[in-house]
């Protein structure tokens, strides 16, 4: 669909479109809809307009927006909040900078014994992020050995829980909690920021997509989402409350390392984290491997 690239496109709203069922159409391909021939979009998009998008995002719809301009007087009569263009852009790295453990427990796990829960919540509450700890990789960061075990682990509702095919996230998760146990010591973020961070209803109509023959990257920009929307700060976060400040990162994925560098965690080196294809997910670690540089080999 040509308006997921480049970016962000705005244009005047024909009248033929003038209607929910047939913007929800322009919005979600998988509806299906044929549309009117859209008006050429302007060149220079409004200035509202990446707020408008980011703003979609934050509550992980599709990220179309139809906007009209409302009198100030009209803002309290019609029940409207009003939020800044500024403050909308400046939240993710604000509620990541936020974030605070609020509980902990010790869960122990299948094959790993010694492991703790914390969760972790940002200043207004937002989504809460999980760190699994096995034994002490705290300990283990300031003892000044070898850094301790870390993976970035995304939530993945049908890989983790049910088991899916489709993608590697459940040996993954089970993969990294094995390792650390071994070792003794490793911290697991589980991270809420499924699908790459577009939320598991925009991954299902991505899924769709992919059924009809995109892949996993050009599935989530027709959808109006960039190829990957996660954040590291979160990340870098809870690994700085939980006395983390160095790690040995589990995974395949080089954006990872410089992502976590970036953000201040010492990244002193990178542990493979691949699992055999298993007939279903073979093309998704392919095209993981050659569109996202992920280090398969
Ligand atoms: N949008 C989208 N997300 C997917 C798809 N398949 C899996 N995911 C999500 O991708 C995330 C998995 O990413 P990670 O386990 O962090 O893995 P990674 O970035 O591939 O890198 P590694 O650390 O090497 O595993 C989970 O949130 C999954 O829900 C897909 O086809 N589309
Ligand atoms: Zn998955």
């Amino acid at each position: 669909m040509p308006l997921a690239s480049p970016e962000l496109a705005a244009f005047r709203l024909p009248s033929a479109l003038l209607d929910p069922m047939a913007l929800r159409g322009l919005a979600d391909p998988t509806v299906g809809l044929e549309f009117p021939d859209l008006p050429q979009p302007f060149r220079d998009p409004p200035l509202l307009a990446p707020a408008a998008l980011a703003l979609a995002k934050l509550a992980r719809l599709l990220p179309a927006v139809v906007a009209a301009s409302a009198a100030p007087a009209s803002l309290e009569a019609e029940g409207l909040l009003e939020v800044g263009a500024a403050d909308v852009l400046a939240y993710p790295a604000g509620a990541a900078a936020s974030l605070w453990p609020v509980a902990e427990a010790a869960v122990p796990l299948d094959g790993a014994a010694d492991a703790r829960l914390v969760a972790f919540r940002a200043a207004d509450g937002g989504v809460e992020h999980l760190a699994i700890l096995i034994g002490r990789p705290d300990e283990v960061a300031r003892a000044g050995g070898k850094a301790p075990l870390a993976r970035l682990h995304s939530e993945c509702f049908t890989g983790d829980l049910l088991g899916s095919l489709r993608c590697d996230c459940g040996s993954q998760l089970r993969g990294a909690i094995a390792r650390m146990a071994e070792e003794g010591a490793g911290v697991l973020l589980y991270l809420a920021q499924e699908g790459r961070g577009i939320g598991l209803v925009n991954k299902l109509r991505a899924y769709s997509l992919q059924d009809g023959g995109l892949d996993t990257l050009d599935a989530n920009r027709a959808l109006g989402w960039g190829a990957d929307e996660r954040n590291f700060l979160v990340a870098a976060a809870m690994l700085e409350r939980l006395g983390v400040d160095r790690v040995r990162l589990l995974t395949n994925n080089p954006d990872k390392l410089a992502g976590l560098a970036a953000c201040g965690i010492r990244v002193e080196g990178r542990e493979a984290h691949a699992f055999a294809p298993n007939g279903v997910n073979d093309g998704y670690l392919e095209t993981k491997a050659r569109r996202f540089g992920h280090l398969l080999g």
